[in-house]
């Protein structure tokens, strides 16, 4: 007989150890998900007040209302001519990573806003975006690559560790994370307004990421219930675990459609223009030059939700598999785009789920490979109305055919919609060898395959409009 799996240990933090300023910002927790271990530092140390005054400038609209240096254009000649470089006084930081996220939060809004700068003023004159700025200055660069070499996140604008997750504040401490309490702490647009639509994008993502500590933990709890039926006998735990997935990505999914109400389609471009990348895009057909860094041209990812780890978790514990496409690269190469602590466990996850082998476990019996068809299902259910968020957001109103994580924007995200159809498919399968069949699952069947005929119209009806 062969011997039962052991899991690899990994340490999921149970205490987000909030005063411990050595370890981390982002490390997966069962109380905080994949929030950093701690509120976000909305204030800079007095080494750095150039950059935050600089920061408060900037803006589209300021938080006194006035038109910022990025509305007039001055941003440019302002980093250039009167901008410090700052980079002496990082190392007094070294050992406090959580000043390091806020550092490189605040320098890749400088970095994006002064590379993009171009790109919203040809797009106001002319309707496309042009050509952005090539050559990052030293005194942005140097402390740019810098923080993000002592923290390890790329030298440009990540998702988690700068523009969403790290970009939050409560209003009032005391009433802790509640949509009503949050605001941003830095914008391109109108986002310090927390009403505005770029607030009400970033803070949605935080709203919907408050909800993982209960996803995380019925993912270890599967694995760990796997674990326990494989020595034991006893499957209760590894569908205790399952459950436990499926209600915490029905309450994110619950979260995901407050978008609309929160942050309306036609004001997305205003702000998208300055979360681009440079990686696939027209705006820098030969990269950008971190002067002072290197004198070859870097080309990085811009922000996106593929660097969130809510759904790449759920896709690793259901060993979702996707086709062996060039799309399916994209995916793999968005994972760089995250806190380490997150890649870990991720790929901790991806491993522990193939050697006790969840899928196969799911679908040896009815019960199990119910759960694990309402989980799919959820997962499918967040990827549709995401779909639906590009058509109405991005699709509908503009032509420029790369998203800002550099995927093309009509067929990537479908790839991996079709992947999880597919998924489900084969439990229905499963299903029927086992003799299983109950309304609810039928119903669940008929949309799927409905919505599978519907994508793939709807893909082939933008292909034809665009020539791709
Ligand atoms: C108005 C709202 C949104 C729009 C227009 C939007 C748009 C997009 C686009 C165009 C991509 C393609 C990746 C790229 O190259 O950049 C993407 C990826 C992704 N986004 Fe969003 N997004 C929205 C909200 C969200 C939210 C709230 C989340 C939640 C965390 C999220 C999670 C993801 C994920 C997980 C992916 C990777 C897709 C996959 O694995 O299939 N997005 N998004
Ligand atoms: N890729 C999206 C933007 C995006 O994905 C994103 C960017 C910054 C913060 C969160 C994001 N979430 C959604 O996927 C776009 O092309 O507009």
């Amino acid at each position: 007989m062969a011997p039962t799996p052991t899991l690899q240990p990994f340490h999921v933090l149970d205490d987000a150890r909030k005063d411990d300023k050595a370890l981390p910002a982002f490390m997966v927790s069962t109380t905080r998900g994949f929030l950093p271990r701690d509120e976000p530092i909305t204030d800079l140390p007095a080494e750095f007040a150039a950059l935050d005054t600089l920061l408060h400038r900037c803006p589209l609209q300021t938080a006194t209302g006035e038109a910022g240096l990025l509305a007039e254009g001055r941003l440019g000649e302002v980093v250039e001519q009167e901008f410090p470089n700052l980079v002496e006084h990082v190392a007094k930081f070294a050992n406090d990573q959580v000043m390091l996220t806020a550092l490189y939060r605040d320098y890749s809004f400088l970095a994006s806003s002064y590379l993009l700068e171009p790109c919203h003023h040809n797009m106001l004159k002319s309707g496309s975006y042009g050509l952005g700025r090539s050559v990052l200055p030293e005194n942005i660069s140097i402390p740019l690559a810098e923080v993000a070499k002592l923290t390890g996140f790329q030298p440009f604008m990540e998702y988690a560790g700068s523009y969403a997750l790290y970009n939050y504040r409560l209003l009032d401490p005391a009433l802790g994370l509640t949509y009503d309490n949050l605001a941003p702490i830095r914008a391109f647009e109108h986002g310090l307004d927390r009403t505005s639509s770029e607030a009400g994008f970033v803070l949605t993502h935080v709203d919907m990421v408050k909800e993982s500590p209960q996803l995380v933990a019925g993912a270890v709890n599967t694995l760990k219930g796997a674990e326990h039926y494989l020595g034991h006998g006893d499957k209760q735990l590894f569908k205790d675990g399952l459950k436990e997935v499926v209600d915490s990505l029905t309450k994110i999914n619950r979260v995901l459609e407050r978008m609309w109400s929160r942050s309306k389609p036609g004001e997305y471009g205003n702000f998208r223009t300055f979360i681009f990348g440079i990686a696939g895009q027209s705006m820098f057909p030969n990269g950008v030059i971190y002067k002072g860094v290197s004198d070859t041209p870097f080309s990085f990812r811009g922000e996106s939700g593929a660097n969130d780890s809510m759904v790449p978790l759920s896709d690793n514990l259901l060993q979702i598999s996707m086709p062996e496409t060039p799309l399916t690269d994209i995916l793999k190469d968005f994972r760089k785009y995250r806190p380490g602590n997150h890649m870990e466990f991720l790929s901790w996850v991806k491993s522990s789920a193939e050697q006790v082998g969840i899928k196969k476990l799911a679908l040896e019996d009815a019960e199990s490979a119910t759960l694990y068809l309402q989980a799919l299902d959820q997962v499918r259910d967040f990827r549709w109305r995401h779909w639906n968020f590009t058509r109405e957001y991005i699709i509908k109103k503009t032509a420029h055919p790369t998203a800002t994580g550099g995927s093309p924007i009509i067929r990537w995200l479908p790839n991996q919609l079709n992947a999880v159809i597919n998924a489900q498919m084969e439990v229905f399968r499963a299903l029927e060898d086992l003799d299983h069949t109950t309304p609810g699952i039928a119903e669940v069947r008929e949309k799927v395959t409905k919505q599978k005929a519907d994508l793939a119209k709807e893909v082939e009806k933008f292909c034809a409009e665009r020539g791709v």
